[in-house]
């Protein structure tokens, strides 16, 4: 399970124990979990904070009394009392002050890093990072108790001195910070230790892999016909950009989706459809736009448009067109989304529920912010701005967040650097459009949709160099994992 910091609080409130209990528990297991990379005379240099963080570090001392042990106070004295009591139980003799660190540090084999956990946020001190630097440059193997110090919890922000480990023990439960891996690499291994406390209330970070993917997917029954899913409208491209109208074909095609219509302009219409045989037609200019593709919005299951309307003279009327005559969930991606900058009003208008496909630089766009603000703490803005709109937002990246309108979210885990090309998010936005007619549920839809984009492309590296996977390639490799999954 996958937990805010406000969450975990929830949890180990109402856990039935009280915090003097927790702490020693959390010693006990904490302990279990380190025995296996401690050697018989391992010197153990245990590295205390003043908060919560260093209190869990005491609770270990008493768990691992066959090694010999130093403790260093990097921050001062414990400032609650439950610390307060367990750091008076802790041998004299072990605790070394912290002018002696660098003797510790060449003496010790490990490091436990028990300074800062969950309540850090903001910056480092100049004296901190001096110590921060210090026990870095010991080169000693470092094992971090839940987050690793100088690290925020549920973000990717960390002050550029937090402490690299070894391994981070997450307690209890994963955090936001573990997930977010690929934007801090703050630890080499990642291991769950669980405290076995109740988990109430079902956390607001949904999840998605394999097993689930497959329990979510439906099997083409043996009476199907063409028509069993319904229909998905994709309107894009322009002069210029067929091809991310064909990528979004492509997309509904790896999903196998029987049904597809199009619609983009009569410019392009002779190239797009010598690709792709299978889709209906809806070629259209200024001045039939409204002939052309209103009886089919009103009637599909999904629909998306955006993606390469760059240059559409049309673009417009198309997106109003769409917005106010959907009645299926409704994807804006890319130009569809910058088209919204000084007008997120238009939205007020949607009959269905609106799913916007930004990646970092299109949402900073969108919502008026740097793009460095927002790479800051994309969590926190994609759950703002979601709920704000009350829209579905994917924000894309290495690290693609899902947040709904009624502040759940997802961050996704598949998926490497091959994807970092062009095309990549119009393919997206068609397996999103497939899945989104599939099923009922957007938001499960949505993250199937996300986890399956960056699975595919993790299987095609195990074949392929990371400099270069075909994005055409997709319908054969979904179809290939399909069939291995029974489907
Ligand atoms: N074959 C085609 O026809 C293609 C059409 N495309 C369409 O072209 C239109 C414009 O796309 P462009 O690629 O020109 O411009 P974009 O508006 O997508 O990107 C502009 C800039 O945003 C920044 N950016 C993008 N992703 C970012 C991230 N994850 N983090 C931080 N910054 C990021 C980059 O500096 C990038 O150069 C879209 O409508 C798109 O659908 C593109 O998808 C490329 C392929
Ligand atoms: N380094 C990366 N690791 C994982 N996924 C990535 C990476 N770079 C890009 N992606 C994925 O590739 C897609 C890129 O989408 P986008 O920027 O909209 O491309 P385009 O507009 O050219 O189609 C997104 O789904 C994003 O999550």
């Amino acid at each position: 399970m996958i937990v805010s910091r406000k969450e975990m609080l929830e949890i180990e409130e109402k856990s039935g124990l009280s915090s003097f209990e927790l702490i020693n528990l959390v010693g006990k297991k904490l302990a279990t979990h380190l025995l296996p990379y401690l050697e018989v005379n391992s010197n153990i240099l245990i590295l205390s904070g003043n908060g919560n963080n260093g209190a869990d570090s005491f609770a270990l001392i008493s768990n691992l009394k066959q090694f010999h042990i130093n403790l260093i106070l990097v921050s001062g004295l414990p400032k609650n009392s439950d610390a307060m009591k367990l750091y008076k139980q802790v041998p004299s003799s072990i605790i070394q002050p912290l002018s002696s660190l660098d003797t510790c540090l060449k003496n010790c084999d490990v490091i436990i890093d028990g300074i800062f956990s969950f309540g850090y946020h903001g910056k480092l001190t100049d004296e901190i990072r001096a110590v921060f630097k210090q026990i870095q440059n010991a080169k000693k193997p470092i094992y971090s108790i839940d987050i690793n110090s100088g690290a925020e919890c549920d973000s990717a922000m960390h002050d550029s001195f937090a402490l690299h480990s070894a391994v981070t023990f997450a307690l209890d439960c994963y955090k936001p910070f573990h997930i977010l891996q690929k934007y801090h690499h703050l630890f080499d291994q990642l291991e769950l230790v669980s405290l076995d406390i109740p988990h109430p209330k079902q956390s607001s970070f949904m999840e998605m892999n394999q097993t689930l993917f497959f329990q979510n997917l439906t099997k083409r029954k043996e009476t199907a016909h063409k028509g069993s899913c319904g229909k998905i409208l994709l309107v894009g491209g322009s002069y210029g950009m067929a091809g991310a109208i064909s990528l979004n074909i492509t997309g509904a095609k790896a999903l196998g989706f029987p049904y597809i219509e199009v619609g983009c302009i009569d410019g392009i219409y002779p190239i797009v459809a010598a690709k792709h045989t299978t889709p209906v037609f809806h070629p259209f200019s200024a001045h039939n736009i409204e002939q052309q593709l209103t009886p089919t919005i009103e009637h599909v299951s999904a629909a998306a448009f955006g993606s390469g309307v760059t240059q559409m003279y049309e673009k417009e009327a198309c997106l109003d067109l769409m917005i106010q005559n959907c009645h299926a969930p409704l994807i804006l991606d890319a130009e569809g989304i910058r088209m919204l900058r000084y007008n997120t009003w238009k939205l007020r208008f949607a009959k269905s529920p609106i799913i916007l496909t930004p990646h970092i630089g299109e949402f900073a766009d969108l919502f008026h912010l740097e793009k460095e603000e927002v790479m800051r703490n994309p969590l926190h803005y994609a759950l703002k701005y979601a709920k704000e709109l009350k829209v579905y937002i994917v924000l894309k990246s290495a690290h693609t967040i899902i947040a709904t309108p009624n502040e759940q979210c997802y961050i996704n885990q598949t998926g490497n650097e091959a994807l970092a090309q062009a095309g990549s998010g119009d393919l997206l936005t068609g397996m999103l459009t497939a899945l989104l007619a599939y099923h009922c549920d957007i938001f499960t839809s949505l993250r199937m949709g996300v986890w399956l984009h960056g699975h595919i492309a993790d299987k095609l590296v195990e074949h392929h160099s990371k400099m270069h996977i075909n994005l055409e390639d997709y319908p054969e490799a979904v179809d290939q994992f399909f069939y291995e999954n029974g489907y």
